[in-house]
């Protein structure tokens, strides 16, 4: 299997990469990307390109990517690949399928286990010589609990290991793999690095963070804005050569973001408690998630929420949020109000900023950087109202600090995955809200982006300027201003989970 790449450059997006002289002679590559989501592009570029060459369908939708000029060869029959903005297609595909105005029942998607059987490679073409049995890749991704459940249930982790299986299930030659670990909780992310440095496939791992590099591989590329910079074995790697260079702006960046907080600064000031769930329960009809969860949030206090993928992370914080539809049926406490005693969604909305991968899934709506910070104001998606001069001189602020002012009037859709989620936190943090919920924050984001937003989130706890819930599998994330945790423990009947307050 070879993969070979001469002077060459290919436009997708915002990103321009730029390959001077790579060969990948059947052997795995660690890749990481300072600045720039270079996993996406790879990734689409050579799917899009073994494609082309071996006739093989695409599962989802084309990819627009131009090549400018320069060559690149390639021997791989199948690729495929995982990344975040390849679960955004299959989820719009999902959602062009939704049969919900036809049927009494919602339509959660097509089921795990069918997804998976429709990516097998189609009856007489090419097999791998090793392809994995179905049922050995559900026990290896532990998805067995999962394989009836509609793809639109699934949790961030549990998405992340189906989309995993569909890519292995279509038994390809080479597989390009972004962030993988991104949105596992610790067992499983150990579990997934040793199932695949044990995969005979060779592939391209893409990570952003210096603990997800995987130790199995030998070689690693550093690409900077779309360019190869460097290529280097582990050890020297393991020097850090790149890093210090390129964190020492993150502080810069921050501080001027702290400032502009500073500046818009206004008083939203509750009685205590700000938000309180008492005997908190959310189960369906085949499963119950969590029960008897007592939680109290206070003036001040900032929390972090812990737990395995599946506990209920993310269901909790759509109970404050509003957004989940068993928020009527528990006895909640928000902003001085009873829940369901007449206050509307925006209500409550006005006083939350919120980031996750579920928002940026929804975000679908094709509109400029700029629209995207502004409708932080009016909690939409999309932007519907005229913004006043004031609004439009913060959202400015932001594309600036973002280093993002080039592309204010450029559709979302035209930037890349990591540059979209960098607006979506601006879209939260513009209003300086009470509460902002940060579920999995730095998912998509490239290295660079990740400490800046750490740097950013660190001082907006230590300022008080809003009270942080947040949510990461990673124990690097921790905020020094967090001290409030709660984590979901599995109940002994095995029976969902239940919650446990620590200081
Ligand atoms: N309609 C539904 N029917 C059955 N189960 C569901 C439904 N909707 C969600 N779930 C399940 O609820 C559980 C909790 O999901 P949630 O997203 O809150 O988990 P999480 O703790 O945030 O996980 P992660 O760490 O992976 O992000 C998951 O196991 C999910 O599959």
């Amino acid at each position: 299997m070879d993969i070979k790449f001469n002077q060459f450059t290919a436009l997708s997006h915002s990103l321009t990469l730029d390959i001077a002289d790579w060969h990948i002679h059947n052997q795995s590559w660690g890749v990481f990307s300072a600045h720039g989501d270079i996993g996406s592009i790879l990734g689409d570029l050579l799917c899009q390109q073994s494609a082309a060459l071996f006739d093989n369908k695409l599962t989802n939708q084309p990819k627009d990517i131009e090549v400018l000029s320069g060559d690149m060869s390639i021997s791989a029959h199948r690729i495929a690949q995982v990344s975040l903005t390849e679960q955004q297609r299959l989820l719009a595909l999902e959602l062009e399928s939704d049969d919900t105005d036809f049927q009494d029942i919602v339509d959660t998607g097509t089921k795990v286990i069918e997804l998976i059987k429709q990516a097998l490679p189609a009856a007489g073409s090419r097999q791998t010589n090793n392809p994995e049995p179905i049922d050995a890749l559900l026990t290896k991704l532990d998805l067995h609990s999962l394989q009836e459940q509609g793809f639109r249930e699934l949790s961030t982790g549990e998405t992340r290991r189906v989309m995993l299986a569909i890519a292995i299930a279509s038994q390809p030659d080479f597989l390009v793999l972004d962030n993988p670990f991104s949105g596992l909780d610790i067992q499983h992310r150990d579990a997934l690095s040793y199932y695949l440095s044990q995969l005979p496939i060779p592939m391209l791992l893409v990570f952003s963070r210096e603990e997800d590099q995987p130790k199995w591989i030998d070689n690693i590329a550093i690409f900077s804005h779309g360019k190869l910079d460097r290529k280097m074995n582990k050890h020297d790697w393991e020097q850090h050569p790149v890093i210090a260079q390129i964190t020492s702006q993150t502080q810069v960046q921050s501080e001027l973001m702290l400032a502009t907080m500073q500046r818009h600064r206004h008083q939203s000031h509750f009685n205590n408690p700000v938000f309180e769930l008492k005997n908190g329960k959310v189960a369906y009809s085949d499963k119950t998630i969590f029960t008897d969860v007592n939680w109290r949030i206070d003036n001040g206090q900032h929390w972090q929420i812990k737990g395995p993928n599946g506990c209920g992370k993310s269901t909790l914080l759509g109970l404050i949020f509003g957004d989940h539809p068993q928020c009527y049926s528990n006895d909640i406490h928000i902003f001085g109000k009873k829940r369901g005693t007449g206050e509307t969604i925006w209500e409550i909305k006005q006083h939350i900023g919120m980031v996750s991968s579920a928002l940026h899934l929804q975000y679908r709506i094709n509109c400029s950087a700029t629209d995207v910070i502004l409708s932080g104001f009016y909690d939409s998606i999309g932007l519907y109202q005229q913004a006043s001069a004031d609004q439009k001189a913060v959202a400015k602020d932001w594309l600036i600090m973002l280093h993002m002012i080039e592309y204010a009037n450029t559709p979302i859709k035209q930037l890349d995955y990591s540059q979209q989620r960098l607006l979506l936190i601006a879209r939260a943090l513009v209003k300086q809200p009470t509460l902002l919920i940060l579920d999995e924050p730095y998912q998509g984001l490239d290295y660079l982006g990740i400490r800046l937003v750490k740097k950013t989130l660190e001082l907006i706890a230590k300022e008080n300027l809003s009270q942080l819930l947040f949510v990461s599998h990673y124990h690097e994330d921790s905020i020094d201003s967090i001290d409030h945790y709660l984590t979901f423990v599995a109940k002994e009947n095995g029976e969902g989970y239940r919650a446990v307050i620590s200081e």
